[in-house]
């Protein structure tokens, strides 16, 4: 199968090119990084330190159409729907890794897998998907006698905040209990906020330094205190993720899918 990178220079492209060079079954179709970059026509496999690929950093999408059969997409928003309406278009598959969206723009991109098998997730790591169903049973059986608080660290270029992951935790949690996380939601307490509600689902966001990614959901009542925990040390446990993606959307129909899909988790 012949991957095409987009946003090849980001902390991720790099990693995800050399996820490619370490995945059997999938090879380095296309680069592509910001137009007018000067990396432009560099080699993929020099920029990302795995060495010489053959393969040239494009600067469009369109300069490559014919080089590959997915688009691994872990870039911005806006970025990513032009790029689902292009793999719609002309036939790609499509990898999401891309987070920070707005509702509107997750219907947007759940409008293109009409037409095309694309895989969107937050977190792409084996390890996030397992607890997220931890994450389901426990909330499931410790009820409404326990308050949820959801805390997030990374590193200090993440633009979006709190994490795809996190709120994906808390979608989880809440829909166990019977809740809907838009009504719930409590983001950064600050000021005089009185006593905590027993429903609400809180969320702490960390920025700092080059924390990979660390997730942590309490559940707290009187007494005890469980800690869910996961804690992300190297990109590559992302990239890997979505190199499974990658191959399993193989011959898949046209649709939305997530890693709980690709992974047999639900
Ligand atoms: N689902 C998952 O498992 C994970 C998701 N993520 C998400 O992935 C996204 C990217 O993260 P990260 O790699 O850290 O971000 P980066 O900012 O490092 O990467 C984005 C890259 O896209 C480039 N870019 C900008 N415009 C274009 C364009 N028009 N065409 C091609 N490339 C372009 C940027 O270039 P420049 O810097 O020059 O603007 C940059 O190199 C985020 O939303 C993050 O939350 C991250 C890790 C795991
Ligand atoms: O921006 C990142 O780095 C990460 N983003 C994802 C998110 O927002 O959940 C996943 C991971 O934690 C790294």
């Amino acid at each position: 199968m012949r991957v095409a990178v987009i946003g090849a220079a980001g902390r991720m492209g790099k990693v995800l090119i050399e996820a490619i060079d370490g995945t059997e079954g999938v090879q380095l179709g296309a680069a592509i990084v910001e137009p007018g970059s000067s990396l432009v026509g560099a080699d993929a496999g020099e920029m990302s330190g795995i060495g010489k690929t053959g393969v040239r950093m494009a600067g469009a999408l369109a300069d490559v159409k014919d080089d590959f059969d997915v688009l691994v997409d872990f870039t911005f928003p806006d970025l990513t729907l032009e790029n689902a309406e292009f793999c719609k278009a002309n036939r790609k598959m499509l990898v999401v890794g891309t987070t920070g969206m707005t509702e509107a723009e997750k219907q947007q991109l759940a409008l293109a897998a009409e037409s095309t098998p694309v895989v969107f997730a937050p977190n792409m790591s084996v390890g996030v998907n397992v607890a997220l169903n931890l994450l389901r049973s426990a909330a499931a059986t410790l009820g409404d006698d326990y308050d949820v608080e959801i805390i997030e660290a990374h590193h200090r270029h993440k633009k979006d905040a709190p994490s795809g992951t996190a709120l994906r935790m808390g979608e989880v949690v809440a829909d166990a209990l019977g809740r809907n996380l838009k009504e719930c939601a409590v983001y950064g307490r600050e000021g005089f906020t009185g006593e905590r509600t027993r429903k609400e689902i809180g969320f702490e966001t960390i920025r700092a330094g080059d924390v990979v990614g660390d997730h942590t959901v309490l559940f707290a009542t009187e007494g005890e205190r469980i800690e869910i925990t996961h804690k992300a040390s190297s990109r590559m446990t992302f990239a890997k993720g979505a190199m499974r993606a990658a191959l399993w959307l193989k011959d898949k129909p046209a649709g939305l899918y997530d890693m709980q899909d690709v992974l047999s988790l639900k």
